[in-house]
């Protein structure tokens, strides 16, 4: 039996390959194992699932598994986004949450991601725990299927790893309960609540939303419709097969809504990926934004407009404009290795108004420490909507008042296992005085190895922890540096 291992966000594989249902029921007993572990049997689980083929019947295993431990199950009725699964967590105050969905995969993936009870990704050392209680059923050869009244006497018998249950059921043993749910209303009271509904209003904006046929239908165009905007639908229905693409909210990816922006004079076009916890926009005129670009707008309009003064927490891959409107308002950047989970934790931990990252997810202040595209996404609009213009033009207004443009850009390059070993060693040993001709003046080894150059330019290479390949950063303020900058670290670490 292949190992199970949880990636950057949940353990990921091709339906019928390795993410089968026997392996999701490993899986979740290691989970309902955790739970019982801590004793939180009687806070009950939250059950939600994307809209790719199977997630549903998955989510049926799951939610069984559960039960026969003696676990309550909060069970979506429908497809669920990740961040509203996240958010039903908070709602019920469980014990946490299975999500499933391969998120931005192609369509014959499928994924299990463990929400803990804070409500934001599981960190490492909890992802750690559930591997290790995996690894002892895969070594005693999977899970017993029982029926529930057998189970529930197992998980109440001393010894076993789901026990001890809390003192109170522990005398009178219960049948767990299985609830069906829908989260939405109170998901979408909270972000009335998060986004000024009113200027979108008033704004009588044009938005197309394009769902990539991924569980985010039904939330974002929405949302927007509440607040009286004009809204144009694009893929919001479901298509396990994601129309023959991935649901990744890439420029590449959007050229139909950047088409439709461009014929009908649209002024916003917003994107969700698989299970909408990450966005994609695209700004007046057909333009790409991208995360890079978007997050510190956001951070400016959260200061100056929305009132929310504090730090900002961000990837080593994230643009260092928010480093620049944290200094010039007095406020501390928190920089993490890329994950959603290392923000989600500064969130709580700090006092972040925003944490960002590179590659499409957000969370403010007041949300769940989980990124969220279909809050991204009434943020812009909120913004293009208050400030009366395209991102674009408040960009270069927000570039004028921090110290000008700044440009980044991201390469990948696939590599074999060899090569792989070989650069992670030279990144460890790797310490120049210049690059591309400018002194290296900090070397930051959160995740890869990034060097920032003397003037504020950075590159960083890391291997991705979701495919089998190494993403090259760089950030400057001449766009024609990137390429040499690229170059040169490129050569140095043997990626040529
Ligand atoms: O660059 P990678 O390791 O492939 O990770 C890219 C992204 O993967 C997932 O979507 C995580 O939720 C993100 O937090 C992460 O940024």
């Amino acid at each position: 039996m292949r190992r199970i291992k949880f990636g950057t966000d949940g353990w990921r594989g091709i339906i019928a390959d390795d993410f089968t249902f026997e392996n999701v029921r490993v899986v979740s007993q290691a989970v309902a194992d955790y739970i019982n572990d801590r004793n939180m049997a009687h806070r009950g689980i939250v059950v939600g699932y994307d809209n790719r083929f199977l997630s549903d019947r998955f989510a049926d295993t799951v939610a069984d598994v559960m039960i026969q431990n003696g676990i309550k199950v909060y069970l979506s009725g429908g497809p669920l986004p990740t961040p509203v699964t996240a958010f039903a967590v908070k709602v019920h105050d469980a014990a946490g949450a299975v999500m499933l969905t391969a998120s931005h995969n192609p369509p014959e993936y499928n994924g299990f991601k463990f929400i803990p009870d804070y409500a934001g990704p599981a960190l490492p050392h909890i992802t750690r725990a559930i591997e290790e209680n995996v690894m002892r059923l895969q070594d005693v050869g999977g899970v017993r299927v029982l029926n529930q009244e057998a189970a529930v006497e197992l998980a109440f018998k001393p010894g076993h790893t789901g026990a001890p249950a809390p003192a109170a059921h522990a005398t009178k043993p219960h049948i767990a309960e299985r609830i069906i749910i829908d989260p939405r209303p109170e998901y979408f009271e909270h972000l009335e609540q998060l986004v000024d509904m009113e200027a979108i209003g008033r704004a009588n904006m044009e938005v197309m939303v394009d769902a990539m046929h991924g569980s985010g239908m039904g939330y974002l165009d929405v949302l927007l419709k509440k607040a009286r905007a004009r809204v144009k639908e694009c893929r919001c229905s479901r298509d396990p097969l994601f129309g023959g693409s991935m649901p990744e909210p890439t420029g590449k990816s959007l050229a139909g809504v950047c088409r439709w922006i461009q014929e009908e004079e649209g002024r916003l076009g917003l994107a969700l990926d698989g299970d909408a916890d990450r966005f994609g926009i695209i700004d007046a005129g057909g333009v790409y934004i991208t995360p890079n670009q978007f997050l510190p707008l956001l951070y400016h309009h959260l200061i100056t407009v929305k009132g929310l003064v504090g730090p900002v927490t961000r990837t080593v891959a994230t643009s260092h404009m928010l480093d620049r409107i944290a200094r010039k308002h007095g406020q501390a950047v928190y920089e993490t290795p890329v994950g959603f989970k290392y923000i989600g934790q500064n969130l709580m931990e700090k006092d972040c108004v925003l944490g960002g990252e590179e590659s499409g997810g957000l969370s403010i202040k007041g949300h769940i420490p989980e990124k969220d595209g279909i809050l991204a996404g009434l943020l812009a609009a909120e913004m293009v909507a208050v400030h009366g213009k395209s991102l674009a033009d408040l960009a270069e207004e927000v570039a004028r008042q921090y110290g000008g443009k700044l440009y980044s850009e991201r390469l990948d390059v696939r590599t074999t296992p060899k090569q792989k070993q070989q650069v992670l060693e030279k990144l460890q040993e790797l310490r120049p005085a210049e690059l591309a001709g400018v002194p290296v003046a900090e070397r930051v080894d959160l995740d890869g190895l990034k060097l920032v150059l003397a003037g504020g330019e950075w590159v960083l290479v890391r291997p991705s922890g979701t495919e089998p390949l190494f993403r090259i950063y760089v950030e400057t303020g001449q766009p024609e540096r990137i390429e040499q900058i690229r170059r040169d670290l490129m050569e140095m670490v043997g990626l040529q």
